[in-house]
């Protein structure tokens, strides 16, 4: 006879931690608590209730500041050293407002007033549960970010990007509005990061939105949030992003693809700090840093009448250029790595990619810039059953496809010429290094030589 499939238990919504000198409430403690889906350890006093947060963690902490021996403020500090992540509710007969400024500065999250109501306390430990788990959904989505856009680490030492290191440490510390330019997937996301957490500001909010994924009817609300009934579908109120980033940054992405009616009414953003929500006739101030990016010519844009002038000095103040890819050559396998480990941590640093896809990977011209590198090195983790990399692990046709391009746009050329051509660009991107272009291209240092030699010979012949 099959037996019946055992349930799995319940884990308990929270693990409470309960600190009352009174009997009578840890006996209520004890049976109660459990019966709203909790699992608790009761203390007779302080002293008891440090030994168990020192042995194990807990969700909550729920404490009576009037024990014997160790009080319940002293409790609370040895829990924020022990367990910072703990919440802290405080039980007692009168609240004074000695116990307040301790409460503010510990960060308690509420208090109950004895003698309290169980139907109270639910609801309290409905919401700090409720927090816990708002807490662990936000570490879970941060987590996922990280994995899909790595973390805010700057790779790369290519002397193209001294400069960009150079401001962002000088401008950081300022309230200065940044414009990043530079080509798609270079980096200027990761830049505008860079600034934020260099900042001020960085322990407050960085919220960024792509102006150009957004159609113009929804960027509105989204950027400056709307009241209920604001339009058809606005259910209900909506708070904008500029709000969330209050205190901290906004990074508006593709500043250049926002409609010409939004740029307007960006830039009295801007100048005042005041918006208004789509509906409302209130306006609400903030204070928030604004970084923008684009890879547009903002300045022909103008010229054309498709962006602002005013709108353009406004956001110009301080720019920081991003060289592409292609300009930094030396990046492009300590960047490989780093994305590689996005998706594989076996493997050495030094052996993961083979000659032959190193050699590859240098020449390719990188339109995408680093998130064509991203998503090629996404492929070759997935191809790769073990290290290194071969060129057969790159996307097909990867590599070759440029130099197709260039030889349809080309005049017709003996492969010594294309030879040539490709040794020009090899030292022009590795500013006349010869040994890093033989490198990438696949050759030794003599054979190089030997090369431009004979091409030389053959110039001063005919
Ligand atoms: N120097 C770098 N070091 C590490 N990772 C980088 C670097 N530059 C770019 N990346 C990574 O490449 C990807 C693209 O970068 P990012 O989004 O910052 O580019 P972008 O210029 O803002 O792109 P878009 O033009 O599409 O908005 C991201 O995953 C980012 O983490």
């Amino acid at each position: 006879m099959s037996q019946p499939k055992q349930q799995p238990k319940k884990r308990p919504a929270m693990h409470i931690l309960f600190a009352d000198d009174e009997k009578n409430l840890q006996e209520l403690m004890r049976s109660e608590l459990p019966r709203m889906g909790y699992s608790v350890t009761v203390c007779p006093d302080g002293l008891t209730a440090v030994a168990a947060l020192e042995k194990e963690p807990f969700d909550c902490l729920l404490v009576d500041l009037n024990m014997p021996g160790l009080g319940g403020i002293e409790v609370i500090a040895k829990a924020r050293e022990l367990r910072p992540e703990i919440e802290v509710v405080i039980m007692t007969g009168k609240p004074t407002t000695e116990t307040a400024i301790a409460a503010v500065h510990y960060q308690v999250y509420d208090y109950l007033t004895k003698p309290c109501r169980l139907a109270d306390m639910a609801g309290l430990l409905g919401r700090v549960a409720e927090r816990r788990q708002t807490k662990r959904q936000l570490t879970a989505l941060q987590h996922r970010l990280l994995r899909a856009e790595g973390d805010s680490k700057m790779v790369g030492n290519a002397k193209a990007m001294h400069s960009v290191r150079t401001l962002i440490a000088k401008v950081a510390p300022t309230e200065s509005t940044v414009l990043v330019r530079g080509e798609t997937g270079c980096g200027k996301e990761l830049v505008a990061r860079a600034v934020h957490d260099s900042s001020l500001r960085a322990d407050q909010p960085l919220v960024a939105i792509n102006c150009g994924a957004l159609p113009e009817n929804l960027i509105e609300s989204e950027l400056f949030g709307h009241c209920k009934g604001a339009f058809t579908g606005a259910d209900a109120a909506r708070v904008g992003l500029f709000e969330v980033a209050d205190g901290g940054t906004i990074f508006l992405d593709e500043i250049g693809e926002l409609p010409l009616s939004m740029q307007a009414k960006l830039l009295r953003v801007l100048e005042t700090g005041d918006i208004r929500r789509l509906g409302d006739n209130q306006t609400v101030h903030v204070n928030v840093r604004v970084i923008c990016a684009t890879h547009r010519d903002l300045e022909k844009m103008v010229e054309e009448g498709t962006f602002r002038e005013d709108l353009m000095f406004r956001i110009n103040a301080f720019e920081i250029e991003v060289p592409p890819l292609r300009d930094r050559v030396e990046d492009i396998i300590p960047l490989a790595t780093h994305l590689l480990r996005r998706h594989r941590t076996d493997g050495k640093d030094d052996q993961l990619f083979s000659p032959e896809a190193i050699a590859e990977l240098k020449a390719h011209q990188w339109p995408g810039n680093v998130r064509e590198l991203a998503n090629v090195i996404e492929h070759a983790a997935i191809l790769c059953d073990s290290f290194p990399i071969d060129t057969g692990n790159l996307p097909r046709h990867f590599g070759k496809r440029q130099l197709r391009k260039e030889l349809r746009d080309s005049e017709p050329m003996s492969l010594r010429q294309l030879e040539m051509v490709a040794i020009e660009r090899a030292l022009e991107r590795h500013d006349g290094n010869k040994a890093a272009a033989a490198e990438e291209l696949g050759v030794s240092l003599k054979t190089l030589y030997n090369k431009i030699a004979a091409a030389e010979e053959k110039k001063q012949a005919g």
